[in-house]
This record gives structure tokens, sequence and C-alpha cells, in this order.
């Protein structure tokens, strides 16, 4: 049981992983359910391993899956670390069943200790019940009181431990025969509108659930018909032709992004904001479709687009590369300068720098190797070992920076420990003049669905000198996309049907969508 000292939000948020620089990523998470036909084994288990490491990126604390061969009994296998070094061969043996669920954590609202490793299971009444959460509520700490009111013990802090126990309450209407699990999930999206991406395992059954407001990525694909290996010996092209034909599926797989389908699975579609989906053996089903409260608009998270999201994702019918490509045009045309060479910082600069190398018609140059090896820039005590972990991540390009007027993209500044160093890098390497262009606009305002993004003292754009920042960095000049301008870029090519579009951009703006938390103490 954690310590209950200090239930603010800040007193809770304070033992998340903590890092140097950039955006800590949220979670991910990932279900799959075999067909009729599909026979109990560790198949399922294997679809859902895969499916995390492709999901790596969005948490690296803890991880863990979860399978169901349809009885009560679940088996679960969880730990803390990298999904490499959680799963064992020992520990998929383990995992048999026909459909099953997993998660990559990064903590937002409980430590990152191996109690709130996710998935969460609960043994309801009614049999177990196994949660995957992407998110973080909002009104956690009013729903945390209202469940502790029903009587309901909670050992974690956890806000997904909390959905998990808020799924085992009765609606308000009653039951008739049993549990009446699309109500019961109603009744959760009603007492907390944001925000989610859920997969929620029971014994026959998973249901995706993506929050009405649409704030977190949830999309569904299938699992490809052997066909598939009678085909092998034809080209890739031929194989994916046969496949892609409407031939009945081998089973059916949900995802935070659609980077976790890979040759045996295959994207379908976005599950909808506010959409439950109910998966069984014989298909999935939308159940319904739960509106924002008061008919507030659509809130998908912008910085999945300009940071989080692995570059071949699609969300709302395009890929995320295209819309950063997009950012980098618009950021050049809001911001030209006269330069010789376009580059970025990597890897997420990346797709930025090819746009606005389009636009402008500069070429486009690498400027930065980056070392592949070297993960995050863990806390430093000191600005000299801050800069030691830069110059460790990246080595100048000679070739391109001598003597060269440079144009630098990178997609976000957050603590601003990257772009100053950089420069510096720059500098000595004989670049003549150095512009930075940030292809998102300044970060100011916190997160509170699902990110950790710092504290608003640790942002530097409300630093006091904020406005002289490319002096203090060192940069020749220094200037960030506006955010009409990167709302037009993500919007340009969006394809969706039937519904609003709208996202969120509270970390810019300070609108939140859903209101901030109700335990905020400052
Ligand atoms: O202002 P700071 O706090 O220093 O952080 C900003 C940097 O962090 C992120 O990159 P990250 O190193 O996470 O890697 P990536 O671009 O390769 O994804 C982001 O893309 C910026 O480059
Ligand atoms: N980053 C996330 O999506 C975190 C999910 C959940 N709030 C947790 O802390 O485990
Ligand atoms: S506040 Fe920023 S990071 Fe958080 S959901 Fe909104 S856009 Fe995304
Ligand atoms: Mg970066």
């Amino acid at each position: 049981m954690e310590s209950t000292e200090g239930n603010s939000l800040q007193a809770l948020r304070q033992n998340r992983g903590k890092v140097d620089s950039g955006l800590t990523h949220e979670c991910g998470v990932f279900a799959a359910i075999g067909n009729e036909s599909w026979e109990a084994g560790t198949e399922i288990a294997q679809i859902v391993l895969i499916g995390l490491q492709a999901l790596q990126h969005r948490g690296q604390e803890s991880t863990g899956i979860v399978t169901s061969e349809g009885h009560n009994e679940f088996n679960v296998q969880k730990g803390m670390g990298l999904v490499k070094n959680v799963f064992t061969n020992e520990s998929i043996s383990q995992l048999t069943g026909v459909m099953g669920i997993g998660h990559t954590r990064y903590s937002t609202s409980a430590k990152s200790t191996a109690i709130n490793a996710q998935p969460f299971v609960v043994h309801s009444m009614h049999g177990s019940l196994a949660v995957a959460h992407n998110g973080e509520l909002v009104n956690a700490s009013t729903l945390r009181k209202q469940v502790l009111d029903r009587g309901v013990g909670l050992s974690t802090h956890s806000d997904s431990e909390l959905i998990t126990q808020a799924l085992c309450l009765i609606p308000p209407d009653g039951e008739v025969n049993g549990p009446d699990w699309p109500a019961r999930i109603r009744h959760l999206m009603q007492l907390a509108p944001l925000s989610y991406s859920l997969v929620v395992l029971l014994k026959d059954r998973i249901y995706a659930v993506r929050d009405p407001y649409g704030n977190r990525p949830l999309c569904l694909g299938k699992i490809l018909a052997s066909t598939h290996e009678m085909v092998n010996g034809f080209t890739e092209d031929i194989v994916n032709k046969i496949v892609d034909a409407e031939k009945p599926a081998d089973g059916w797989v949900v995802a935070s992004e659609s980077c976790a389908f890979m040759k045996i699975t295959r994207y379908m579609r976005e599950i909808k904001p506010g959409e439950i989906v109910e998966l069984t053996r014989s298909g999935p089903k939308t159940i319904d479709i739960i509106p924002t409260p008061a008919g507030k608009a659509m809130a998908f998270c912008i910085f999945e687009y300009v940071y989080f999201a692995r570059p071949t994702s699609i969300f709302e019918g395009q890929e995320v590369y295209n819309a950063r490509v997009h950012c980098g045009r618009q950021l050049a045309l809001e911001h030209p300068v006269e330069a010789d060479i376009v580059g970025s910082v990597p890897e997420s600069g990346n797709a930025a720098a090819h746009g606005y190398s389009l636009q402008s018609n500069i070429p486009q140059g690498e400027l930065l190797a980056k070392n592949t090896y070297v993960g995050r820039t863990f806390i430093q005590p000191s600005n000299r070992l801050r800069q030691m972990n830069v110059a460790l991540k990246f080595s100048p390009i000679l070739t391109n920076v001598k003597g060269k007027r440079i144009i630098l993209i990178d997609d976000s500044i957050v603590r601003g420990n990257t772009v100053g160093p950089i420069i510096k890098l720059l500098r000595k390497s004989g670049a003549k003049e150095v512009h930075i262009r940030i292809a998102s606009p300044p970060l100011k305002f916190p997160c509170y669905m699902g990110i950790n993004i710092p504290t608003r003292e640790e942002l530097i754009a409300n630093a006091k000198d904020f406005e002289d920042i490319a002096l203090k960095v060192g940069a020749d000049s220094l200037h960030y996309l506006s955010v009409e301008g990167l709302v037009r870029a993500v919007q340009k090519d969006i394809k969706v049907q039937g519904r609003k579009i709208g996202h969120c951009t509270a970390c810019l703006t300070g609108e939140y969508p859903g209101g901030v938390p109700d335990n905020l103490d400052w």
C-alpha cells in the first residue's frame, strides 16, 4: 500500500519519473482476440508482446500482459522496465489464452513502482476484470471519493486502478441478468469524461473505450487470415492484395497507435471519440458512442502530432509524418530566413525540417548524427553535465556545418536543455549563422491528461527573460510556429467522417478542454 500523505495532485505527482529534457510520454495499450476457431496457446500473448514493443516509445517504466483462456482466472505477467527485459520465453509460456491485453507505462498519477504496473486485475462478483489505461483522470480525486464512499477499498493511488474499481460498480439503473458491462462503461464515462483510452479484458470479451473528447488515440486492426502463409513465396505486393481483400480475419487487435500493427496485423480504422467497441470471438461491434458533456468540442492531443507518436502512425485519416511536414511548411511561411542548409535535431524534428526545406527551397541536409544508444537525458546536477549529455547524444556533421548559414529545426523546446548546447556545438564546428525554428508554439502550461509536462517554473517559455531567449541560447534568431499555424497545419489533411474536428492545445494556450483537476492546490 502506498503512503496516503498529501493527496493534492502535486503531492501525487512528486514521484513520477524525472528527466532533464524533453516531454516524457504517456502510455501504450494493446489488445488481441482470436476468432472462434483460434486455439488457446501463447500466440495471442506473442502478438500482444510484438504490439507492446512497437509501443515502447510511449512508456518505458513498466509493462504487463494479461490473457484469458475463457475462464474466470486470468494469466498475468508484469514487471518494471522495458518489454524486452520483462518478458522471457518462460513468462510468455505462462500466458496461454485466446485473448489478451497489454500495457507500456510512463507514470502520471502514481509512483513508478511494480504495484502500479498495468494492466490492473480485480476479481469481481462476476469474474475477473483487467484494465490497461492511457491517460489521466482530470477528476480523479472526486471519483476516488465516490468509489471509496461505495465501500470499495483501493490499494494504490493510481487513477487506472480507480477506473478498474469504478467498472465493478453496479450502474444507477441496476442490472437484471448479471453484469451489464456496456452500462457499467457508460456509467464510468459519465463519472469521468476525460482522459482515457482503455482496453478492458473480461473472461470472454474485450472492450475498447475512448473518452468522449477523443483526447488519447486508439485504433482497431485485424489479425490477417492465414492465407498470408499460403501465399508465401509471392512478392509482398501480391501478398498485400490478397490479404487486403474482404477475407474473414483470424482475429482483431486494438492499439494506441497503428505503428503497432505489423505484418500479420493490419490497420482497419480509428476508434471514434466516445466509442465503446465490444470485441468477441465473432468480431468487433460498436456498442455506443458517448458525446462530450454539454456538446463541448473534441480535444485530440495535438502533441501526438508534434512529438509523441511514431511518424508512421495514422491519426484522423493522415500519417503523422504528413502533418509534421505541413508544420515545417507553415513554419517556413511564418518565419523565413536566408540560409544555406536546413537540418533538424533528430529524431522528431526530421519531418518538420523536410517541410521547411520544401517550402523555402533551401536544401535539406543532416547537421547532427544521433547516438542511438544514449537514451534519455537524466536529471543532472549541473549545466556542465547537461551539456556533456547533449555532446554525447549528438555529433556535428562537419561537411554540412562548417562555414554554413544553418536553419536548425526542432519540434519543441521544453526546458531548453537541448537547444543551447547544440547551438554551442554547431558554432564550435564552424557554423557561420544558426537560426532556430521550432515547429510548435512555446509550451507554457502543464498537462493533466497523461503527459508529464513539467511545472510552469520548469518550462523555459515561462522564464522572465523569455523574449531574450535567442540571445541566451546563442542563436542568431529563434522563432516558434504560431498556435493558429499549428492547428491549420495539423488539420489540413484530416479525413474523418460524421464528426467535428477539434484538438487539445492546453499546454500552449492554457485552455483545458475538460477543466483543470479538482485537487490542484495552486
Ligand atoms: O527543451 P528540452 O527540455 O531540452 O527538450 C526538448 C527536446 O526533447 C525532445 O527530444 P528527445 O530528446 O525526447 O528525442 P527525440 O526528438 O529523438 O524524440 C524534443 O524533440 C526536443 O528535441
Ligand atoms: N501516461 C499514462 O497514460 C499513465 C496512465 C496512468 N495515469 C498511470 O499513471 O499509470
Ligand atoms: S495539454 Fe498538451 S500534451 Fe496535454 S493533452 Fe493537451 S495538447 Fe496534449
Ligand atoms: Mg528531439
